[in-house]
């Protein structure tokens, strides 16, 4: 059963991570834009950038995280930021959305010079996590996870990163088996999303450099978080 602790490390999680949504406005915008690849493009900078000031929000409230050596916890940061962006977009994308937003998020992005071959990966992404129903405090578990990963690179005490990270792996895999009790591999399932998320990383680098090659505007937050 899940101790006093780890119930209190859970409320901390979960929230930290209600604390920040994607702003309302942006998401009104999603509806009202028109379709132009340009205004595409824009609005997904948005999207994403307020998603990385989401994601480092949420961060610095993961107990333990700002005691950590501070070029760790931005090597963190920066090593975590496609992975955390993608795994909340998408629990966003598949459970959020109100009627027809996604539909209209999904058109904006297939039409924002984004290339064929990211798309689809990205897609699949989404509906493997949609499929899983994962409860907020396995998606904010998850995302604690990701973010705590100690061989991000650049990271120099990764021992104190995993003694973070060990004891969200024990509370998720305990949920796992409370909420998913008819189940057992559900926990593995979650797991092997993280797997899925870094293959990723990769594609989101091929897109940022395609966006660069036709001279794309990014925003300063953007550019200091991917080094672009
Ligand atoms: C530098 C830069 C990056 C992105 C990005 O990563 O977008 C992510 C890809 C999909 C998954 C999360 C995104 C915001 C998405 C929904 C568009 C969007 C615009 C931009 N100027």
């Amino acid at each position: 059963a899940i101790t006093k602790e780890q119930d209190a490390l859970m409320k901390l999680i979960v929230e930290a991570y209600n604390k920040h949504q994607i702003p309302q406005d942006v998401a009104k915008k999603l509806l009202q834009e028109q379709y132009s690849t340009e205004e595409n493009f824009l609005l997904l900078t948005e999207i994403a950038t307020s998603q990385v000031q989401v994601l480092v929000e949420f961060t610095k409230n993961i107990p333990g995280f700002l005691s950590l050596d501070h070029e760790d916890q931005i090597a963190l940061l920066k090593g975590s930021a496609v992975e955390a962006m993608f795994l909340r977009s998408a629990q966003v994308f598949s459970r959020k959305m109100p009627e027809g937003h996604s539909e209209v998020l999904e058109e904006r992005i297939r039409k924002s010079g984004i290339s064929e071959e990211f798309i689809t990966p990205l897609f699949n992404f989404y509906k493997s996590v949609g499929e899983l129903h994962m409860v907020l405090e396995e998606q904010a578990l998850l995302t604690a996870i990701t973010i705590l990963t100690p061989d991000r690179p650049f990271v120099k005490d990764q021992p104190a990163v995993e003694r973070l990270q060990e004891p969200m792996v024990e509370l998720l895999k305990k949920l796992c088996v409370l909420q998913h009790p008819q189940e057992p591999q559900y926990f593995a399932r979650l797991l092997g999303r993280l797997t899925e998320l870094r293959t990723l990383n990769h594609y989101h680098a091929e897109m940022l450099t395609s966006w660069r090659v036709n001279d794309h505007k990014f925003t300063p937050l953007l550019c200091e978080i991917w080094d672009v």
